[in-house]
């Protein structure tokens, strides 16, 4: 069943029974998926569960010990990986960082940075970049060389909510104008649930897999994820009604700007909060329910972005 035929044809690459072992320790096993041209692929699962490790067999990066890995021949891989070498004490510019591993185009430099949002920072130091931009100047590195799988390995690492989404639609939207696969790694329950067409929930091994809906019903993800699994989904049904923009603030349906973006803000009039709305705002829900009183502020700290 892993050469499940797609409507965007054969996969870029299917992994099959994949173990990897070090020492006496399997450290995945049994693991097996494909990505397929424009399909947003998601594993997610605890810390230490073999995500990683996943990803880096599928890139190539490791070999693995048992099982095989098919690429279509002449793949060409954009990888991220989870933690990047750089000697932050030597000044490195964003246009630097797009050549390290190789000349590029200075056409392709600029359409990458500026597909990434960031072609203003060329000439920006690395080290002084916030955590979104850094992650676009990555981002912007991986896609420079168009390649037609893009491995993003926690892409929102030290970005803030709404950067997250921002960086998230990013991805969404490179995928709808390259038509590239993406295989990405999160921890993000919410985004990823809204963001991905497969949802691959490892633990060592594959505990479930399918699209974000039927993953999130299976009791397998329930037990993995607990309390956090519960109305990951929801929350993005009931939100999905506004864009967020570059420098992280929101674009609203309604078209208003704010630096944030929650339930109960007065730009969501179409969310309805019941105890299965999933919206992560209690505050809502008690006053829904009636059980305390208007004058606590809907809208305070904690209030959940959405
Ligand atoms: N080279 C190695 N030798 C021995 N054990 C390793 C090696 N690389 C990773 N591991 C172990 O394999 C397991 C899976 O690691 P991996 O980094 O793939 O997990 P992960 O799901 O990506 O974790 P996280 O969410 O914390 O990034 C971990 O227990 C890790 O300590």
């Amino acid at each position: 069943m892993l050469d499940r035929s797609s409507p965007n044809g054969p996969p870029l690459i299917t992994l099959k029974g994949v173990g990897v072992r070090r020492g006496d320790r399997w450290l995945v096993r049994d693991v097996g998926f494909s990505v397929s041209p424009r399909e947003i692929v998601t594993l997610i699962g605890p810390n230490g569960s073999g995500k990683s490790t996943t990803a880096k067999t599928a890139t190539g990066v490791l070999k693995p010990t048992e099982g095989w890995v098919e690429r279509r021949p002449g793949l060409r891989i954009g990888y991220v990986p989870q933690k990047l070498q750089v000697d932050w004490t030597l000044p490195l510019t964003v246009r630097r960082l797009m050549t390290l591993t190789g000349p590029l185009a200075e056409s392709d430099l600029v359409a990458a940075l500026e597909a990434a949002g960031i072609a203003h920072m060329a000439g920006a130091e690395v080290q002084h970049l916030s955590g979104g931009e850094f992650q676009r100047a990555l981002l912007a590195r991986a896609i420079a060389r168009k390649p037609d799988l893009l491995v993003l390995d926690e892409p929102v690492q030290g970005v803030d909510f709404n950067g997250e989404i921002a960086l998230y639609e990013l991805i969404r939207k490179i995928r709808d104008e390259t038509g590239c696969g993406i295989l990405l790694i999160s921890h993000d329950l919410h985004v990823v649930m809204a963001e991905t067409d497969t949802v691959i929930c490892l633990n060592g091994h594959v505990c479930c897999r399918g699209t974000p809906a039927a993953v999130s019903k299976s009791p397998e993800y329930s037990r993995l994820f607990g309390g956090r699994a519960a109305g990951a989904l929801a929350f993005y049904n009931h939100q999905h009604d506004h864009t967020h923009l570059p420098d992280g603030r929101v674009l609203h349906a309604d078209g208003q700007i704010t630096d944030r973006c929650y339930p109960g803000d007065g730009h969501h009039p179409g969310h309805v909060h019941d105890d299965d709305c999933g919206c992560g705002e209690p505050r809502l829900h008690l006053m829904y329910k009636g059980r305390l009183q208007p004058e606590v502020p809907a809208t305070g700290e904690g209030a959940a972005d959405a």
